[in-house]
């Protein structure tokens, strides 16, 4: 099945999971936008790590997870890599997709003023281990993963679907250890404790 009928229209399952991978990225932006304007009344007090290199593993990211995949749902491009869709694919892509926006919104509601989208320890910085964050130490970079992987299976290109996995995974290798590091030196045995009774990103595993 490579097409269905949506009121009255006939829209291509390349289409329809187009709009899904659209909708669901400004539903993440849109989710985030409260607890951005609320983080800008906060104080920074170390930003010592918000480097160059942080500056171009964030525009690796957003290449990955954004522009490529937003120039391939605009203009089908690159054609050559085009397959054709599955609904299954594209519900499961759906589904991974829901609970990332729900795991993303989480993790805002659990760091509150805390959050920053580059590495940076705030004047009032307390750190959370409650939440979501009882069971992995990087639960946004989690929901980071899952978006990838929803779009991996939501849009049939080889270069726009595996792009998000590429480019998410480059700022998350590159980064996590530095981040780790900064948390230890401005929490001490606290984050020691922490690190030592959770992994990273997935519960038990990693
Ligand atoms: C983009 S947020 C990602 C947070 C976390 N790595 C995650 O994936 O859920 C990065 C900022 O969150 C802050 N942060 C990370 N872990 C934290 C924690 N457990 N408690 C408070 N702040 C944290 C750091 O100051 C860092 O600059």
């Amino acid at each position: 099945m490579n097409s269905l009928s949506l009121f009255g229209h006939t829209v291509s399952l390349l289409t329809l999971a187009s709009w899904i991978w659209a909708g669901c990225v400004i539903a993440w932006y849109l989710l985030r936008l409260p607890f951005e304007l609320k983080v800008r009344r906060t104080r920074v007090a170390d930003r010592r790590h918000r480097t160059f290199r942080e500056t171009a593993l964030l525009s690796v990211s957003t290449l990955g997870l954004g522009i490529i995949p937003a120039a391939f749902c605009l203009t089908r491009w690159p054609r050559a890599l085009t397959y054709p869709a599955s609904a299954l694919q594209v519900a499961a892509g759906t589904l991974v997709f829901l609970v990332a926006l729900w795991l993303f919104w989480r993790t805002h509601k659990d760091l509150g003023r805390n959050w920053s989208v580059s590495l940076e320890i705030k004047e009032t910085h307390k750190l959370i281990t409650h939440g979501v964050y009882r069971h992995v130490r990087h639960p946004m970079y989690s929901a980071f993963f899952l978006w990838a992987v929803a779009q991996a299976l939501l849009l049939p290109n080889l270069m726009a679907g595996l792009s998000g996995l590429v480019g998410f995974g480059i700022l998350f290798f590159f980064r996590v250890g530095r981040e780790e590091l900064m948390m230890r030196e401005t929490f001490g045995p606290e984050y020691d404790a922490y690190m030592a009774r959770t992994k990273r990103i997935i519960p038990g595993v990693y």
